[in-house]
């Protein structure tokens, strides 16, 4: 059985735009939003089913990309955002009225991803996007109360749509972190 996904992916995941080059992310406050420029393309897209990523109303999973953190910038409203979590390896940066989680930065230098700024890139009513490539921490839904028995349905699902469904990032990011550590070690 079909299961909803997110609304980016439900009726098939939209291709990436050759030459694309950034957007402007808003949060859904109705007045004094906050807004975010993203001035490239971003890599690494996915749906993930973490407890932590933000989702938008209903969803069972988020859907978050990378960005270079050079080219993330605050432009309007910056005074509403907080972070959710200090202690997070990720500080997501939040709209603190509409709780939308406008982007997502790594402040510990020794962290694998460290420079990689996380986005929800369906925050922009540009299209072209990088397209979403798999589906991370399928198993975590179960952690916001989606039924274990569901998964199978789940991970067909995920199937179908072209999004390999994986229980922690994909092993192309897995062996970037196995080759950051090694070479810390
Ligand atoms: N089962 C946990 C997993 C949370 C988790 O490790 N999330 C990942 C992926 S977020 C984007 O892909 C992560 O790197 N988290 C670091 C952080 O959130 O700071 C759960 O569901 O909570
Ligand atoms: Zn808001
Ligand atoms: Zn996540």
């Amino acid at each position: 059985m079909k299961v909803l996904i997110h609304p980016q992916v439900d009726n098939g995941v939209t291709q990436s735009q050759e030459g694309f080059s950034g957007g402007t992310l808003g949060c859904q406050c109705q007045a004094q939003r906050v807004e975010v420029s993203v001035t490239a393309q971003t890599a690494h897209n996915h749906v993930c089913g973490c407890s932590k990523c933000w989702k938008p109303e209903g969803a069972l999973f988020a859907q978050i990309a990378v960005v270079s953190r050079d080219n993330v910038q605050v432009i309007n409203n910056a005074d509403k955002l907080m972070i959710v979590d200090e202690s997070a390896a990720i500080q997501r940066h939040a709209c603190k009225e509409c709780g939308t989680h406008m982007y997502g930065r790594i402040e510990n230098a020794a962290h694998p991803f460290y420079g990689l700024d996380f986005v929800h890139t369906e925050l922009s009513s540009e299209q072209g996007w990088s397209q979403p490539e798999f589906a991370a921490f399928v198993s975590s839904i179960i952690e916001s109360g989606a039924a274990a028995d569901s998964m199978a349905d789940v991970r067909q699902t995920l199937k179908d749509l072209g999004l390999e469904p994986y229980d922690c990032l994909s092993p192309a990011l897995m062996d970037a972190i196995a080759v950051h550590l090694a070479k810390s070690a």
